[in-house]
This record gives C-alpha cells, structure tokens and sequence, in this order.
C-alpha cells in the first residue's frame, strides 16, 4: 500500500488520462464550510481501471464529479488531455463532456421511449454525427445486445439496461468514463456480468475507466483501488481483493470511531474544565496533582487529542 496525497508538480505525466493537483474542493463558507476535497494528488493512468471506495461522505463523488467538471473547483488544477479544466468555460466543459468522458451511473438514465439501439447512439444523435458501425457492432456483440437492440428499457433486465447505458457510454470513444456505482442497483449476477464487461473494455478495448463503489467485491474487478476518507486518499492499492480492501475499509472505520469517540471525550474534559472547547484546554506537562478537581482533565485531554 502506499499513499499518494503528496504535493505533485503542475504536469501531466505521460500516461495519465486525468490527473489532479493540490485539488481542493469546499462546499458553503464560513462556519458552515465543507472540505470535501483537501488538497487531492492523484494520477488516472490511460488503459486501467480505477475504483474509489471509501465511507459515505468523504467526497468520492465530489471527486469524480469535479474531474468531469461537472461541479467546479475551489482551487488547484485538473490536467486531462493537455489542458486544465479548472480553466475552461462552460461551453468548453460541455463539448469535452460530449466528446471525450463517458459517463455510466446506478439508475442507468435510459430514455424509456426510445429502443436500446437508439439509447445506444443517443450521444450521437444529438451532436448530430453519424456512428462507426464496426464500432457499434463490437459494442453491442461484445456486451451481448445484439437480439435486444428493438427492445425498448422496460423489456430489459436490469443488467441488460445498465450494459445498454455502457454501449451509450462507450459509443463517442471517450477517452475516459466515469461510473458512479454502476452495479448498486443490479443483483450478484448482474453485477458480475457488468463488472467483468467493464474489465474487457479496458483489457481489450484499451479504455480507461474511474468508478466509484462501496463493494469490495466490485472493486477487485479493477487495477487500482483507492480508499477516501474525510476528503483525503489515505490507501492506494495495485491489484486489489476484496478481502484486502474489506479490510482497509474496515480500519478506516474503527480509526473514524476512534477518531470520534476521543472527541467527544476531549469535548466532555473541556466542558469540566470550563473552557471553550477542546483547542483551549490547558495543556501541561507538569505533574498530576495528587487530588481530584478539573486540573485532572489537562494531561488526559492531550491524549485524547
Ligand atoms: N452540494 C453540496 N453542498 C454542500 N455539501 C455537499 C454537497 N455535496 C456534497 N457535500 C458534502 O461534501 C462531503 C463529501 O460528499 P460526497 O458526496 O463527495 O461523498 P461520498 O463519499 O460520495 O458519499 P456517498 O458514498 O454517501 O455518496 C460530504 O460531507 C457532503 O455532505
């Protein structure tokens, strides 16, 4: 394991599809603030597949959100394709989105008046491009659609919708997608079936892809996994299992209880010594004295910091 959240110079490096610097992302201002990204290093390389765990509310989203620009940054930059997207205006987003990331989220996002074919090439229809058919072939041959494509999302399976929204992903030839929990509505077989046609498409399709997932499960399909926790990447694993990352989820957890019952106990002493808060307790270190009183509170507060 190692942890990747050091300072990185301001350059793509070669073979990174997405690359985030110093990456800081904050919700509200003042009192109410949320650092939901604080200070994110990390590199996407072209041709692997990427999950991000972590616990609920530790900014996965944010992240992938802010990398597809699809929500704006506080500061630090966003290298994709030799340009920073922290730079570029709305229009600009749109057309990158459009062209060259690909997204596939949980509830699938199929227009249910439309058949799969036509969901399939509904990124091209409204840039008003015309498909590769051998593309669409290999797609729809490789994701098993080909007897399904006349048939509208209500007359699919659940893991037939969600290959028919990868096709829809995979269609304009991005150079990278984005997959929000693409198996959280899906059952175990589903879900193996998705997953292992998102590692084909990277292994023989060449493509890169970023997923967010709270099943380790799901994650052991990918290269890399990469835990969040409190708006910070605290574990970067190659090749990752499900137990591995069971348990690096499971320890981030206890360090989160930990972590939160000290501060309430801090909070407690602070509170007995009658002062405001955690950060103003006297902290000393003299000796102990002998007997009772709130001055007992100091030293142990230190620990429980
Ligand atoms: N639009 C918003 N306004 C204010 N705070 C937000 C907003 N979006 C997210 N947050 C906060 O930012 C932090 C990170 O949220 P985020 O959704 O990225 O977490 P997550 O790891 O994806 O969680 P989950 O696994 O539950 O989806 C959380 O504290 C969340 O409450």
């Amino acid at each position: 394991m190692n942890v990747q959240n050091s300072a990185a110079p301001v350059i793509a490096s070669r073979g990174a599809a997405i690359q985030a610097v110093d990456l800081v992302k904050d919700y509200g201002a003042g009192a109410s603030v949320v650092h939901a990204l604080r200070g994110v290093n990390i590199s996407f390389e072209r041709g692997r597949f990427t999950a991000i765990m972590g616990p609920s509310g530790s900014g996965k989203s944010t992240l992938m959100h802010t990398l597809a620009g699809l929500d704006s940054a506080t500061s630090g930059h966003i290298l994709f394709d030799g340009a920073d997207l922290t730079r570029m205006n709305d229009k600009q987003l749109t057309l990158l989105r459009r062209h060259r990331i690909g997204f596939i989220f949980q509830s699938f996002n199929l227009l249910p008046m439309f058949s799969a074919e036509q969901n399939i090439l509904m990124p091209l229809t409204l840039a008003g491009e015309k498909p590769d058919r051998a593309w669409f072939d290999l797609l729809v041959e490789t994701l098993g659609l080909k007897q399904r494509l006349n048939h509208r999302p209500t007359e699919l399976s659940g893991g037939q919708q969600q290959r028919v929204a990868i096709a829809r992903a995979l269609i304009t030839k991005p150079k990278l997608v984005f997959a929000d929990e693409p198996t959280g509505n899906l059952d175990s077989v589903s879900s193996a079936e998705v997953l292992g046609f998102l590692k084909r498409s990277v292994n023989e399709l060449g493509q890169t892809i970023v997923m967010v997932t709270h099943d380790a499960v799901a994650a052991s399909y990918a290269d890399r996994a990469i835990v969040f926790a409190d708006g910070r990447i605290v574990a970067d694993e190659s090749h990752p299992t499900a137990e591995v990352m069971n348990n690096l989820l499971m320890a981030e957890r206890e360090r989160a209880t930990r972590a939160a019952v000290t501060s309430t106990r801090a909070d407690k002493l602070a509170r007995l010594a009658g002062v405001n808060g955690p950060a103003h307790l006297p902290i000393t270190d003299d000796v102990l004295p002998e007997a009772g009183g709130a001055r007992h509170a100091a030293p142990v507060a230190r620990h429980a910091r």
